[in-house]
């Protein structure tokens, strides 16, 4: 059974999704800690609930990035993960810390990559007047949201939707598909080979 750390900033509802999977048999793997990197959040109280460690790792208490760094591969480490799952994380790693977990390390990312790294992807694909938006998993590179991509799920734009539509369109797909992603690492489907996303020992290749 795969041993699970999640990272998160906020809500968790990507948590959530993985925890609902872990407890129904979806995922073949255990949640063994949930750790933030800002205090008071409902993630973590999403966590307790579930009788998961939940840990916050404040980045405004560290007066630089590689402290704050240090002290996150401390308390990851303690619960020797077989993977860390990247859920609405909202801090940019070096390549240090990425090459300490390089591919046993995802994330989701709210737009069709490899269009809008980064944030205010919903902002962005209104103002591009884009008709498709969507999600996507990667593997953690140190190049920001420029990892293999495993997978993605798209949906059409329509003329009244805006930031928040976009937003609860998003979040329906992810609370999809990260759980899928999540169980294909942790049954032994998904690995990170020669710097690419494999699935049932083929390359990922996502056009
Ligand atoms: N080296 C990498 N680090 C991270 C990746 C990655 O692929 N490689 N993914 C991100 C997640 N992410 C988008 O999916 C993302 C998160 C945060 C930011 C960002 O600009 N953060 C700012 C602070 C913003 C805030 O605190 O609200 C920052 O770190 O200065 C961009 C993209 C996670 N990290
Ligand atoms: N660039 C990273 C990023 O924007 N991630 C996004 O943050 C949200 C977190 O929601 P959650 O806390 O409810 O899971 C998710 O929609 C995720 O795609």
């Amino acid at each position: 059974m795969s041993n699970i750390v999640v990272l998160i900033s906020g809500n968790g509802s990507n948590l959530q999704a993985i925890i609902d999977s872990v407890q129904n048999g979806a995922i073949d793997g255990c949640v063994s800690a949930v750790i933030s990197n800002k205090p008071d959040v409902y993630g973590l109280e999403r966590a307790e609930k579930a009788g998961i460690p939940a840990i916050a790792v404040d980045h405004s208490q560290f007066s630089s990035r590689s402290d704050f760094e240090q002290a996150l591969i401390q308390t990851i480490d303690q619960y020797q993960p077989n993977l860390v799952v990247l859920a609405g994380f909202m801090r940019i790693l070096s390549s240090e810390f990425v090459q300490h977990y390089l591919g046993t390390m995802l994330n989701i990312h709210p737009s069709l990559l490899p269009k809008y790294p980064g944030l205010n992807t919903h902002k962005r694909v209104l103002e591009n007047g884009d008709k498709e938006h969507g999600t996507s998993v990667h593997f953690v590179t140190a190049e920001l949201d420029g990892g293999p991509i495993i997978a993605q799920r798209s949906f059409h734009v329509t003329a009244d939707d805006n930031e928040e539509s976009l937003q609860k369109k998003i979040q329906q797909q992810e609370h999809k598909l990260y759980p899928e992603v999540v169980s294909w690492f942790c049954s032994g489907r998904l690995q990170f080979k020669d710097g690419k996303a494999w699935l049932d020992q083929q390359p990922v290749s996502i056009l």
